[in-house]
């Protein structure tokens, strides 16, 4: 096993956006990443075109990351080419996730009884784990934590924390599970599908200040 990766600062994915100016305050906030919803069930959903439009307005460096629930292998690699790295969201097996000639990272929701370190091994070609709450018959995009001392300090793959996290909560997320990155979609929100750039920049100063206070 691993000791966790970490890194000088806690990297901010914001996940879920609909809008160019969305887009256009998210990196201007301080996102490395950006997550477009490709789930029909999401009320952040973008289609194709909706996705082309938006990947257009994201600069260099910084990633475009495409959300995925199960779905089918065609769509995956229609939206592939406006992505740089894929999501999986719901519970695709470790091959699935490997068929798109893409970086692509695992979402695992923290149900009771799952095993990181199993699903770290299972999960081998991924690169990064991004842990979300669990709430049955939800994928996802909940708003809730979960209880982050069940992250051990150490895992065989990055961490991304994700589940409910806020401008006001992030900077203890941060503190208590040191994760790689953090990814926030409900908590920077006026409503579903739309950010607030007041929130945004808020989030992106938590994390910031949680970062110079953390020893090295
Ligand atoms: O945002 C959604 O609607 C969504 C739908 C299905 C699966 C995942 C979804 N969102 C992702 O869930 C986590 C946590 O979101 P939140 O911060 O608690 O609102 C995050 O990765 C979202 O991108």
């Amino acid at each position: 096993m691993t000791s966790r990766v970490h890194s000088i600062r806690t990297r901010i994915k914001f996940c879920g956006l609909t809008r160019e100016q969305d887009v256009a305050d998210a990196v201007a906030a301080g996102g490395d990443a950006l997550g477009f919803v490709l789930w029909p069930g999401s009320r952040r959903h973008v289609d194709l075109d909706r996705l082309a439009a938006l990947a257009a307005g994201v600069p260099a460096f910084v990633t475009r990351v495409g959300l995925f629930v199960d779905q089918p292998p065609e769509l995956i690699l229609q939206a592939s080419r406006y992505l740089n790295l894929l999501q999986f969201h719901g519970d695709e097996t470790p091959a699935f996730c490997a068929g798109f000639d893409r970086p692509w990272i695992k979402a695992l929701r923290m149900r009771d009884d799952l095993d990181l370190h199993a699903a770290a091994q299972a999960y081998a070609g991924a690169q990064a784990l991004l842990l979300d709450a669990y709430r049955p018959g939800v994928p996802g995009g909940t708003g809730e934590t979960f209880d982050w001392s069940r992250i051990p300090a150490s895992l065989a793959k990055p961490v991304i924390l994700a589940g409910g996290l806020t401008p006001d909560n992030v900077a203890d997320a941060v503190e208590c599970v040191r994760p790689f990155a953090v990814d926030v979609s409900g908590g920077v929100e006026s409503e579903p599908g739309c950010k607030d750039p007041s929130l945004l920049s808020a989030f992106a100063a938590a994390v910031a200040e949680a970062d110079r206070k953390r020893p090295s």
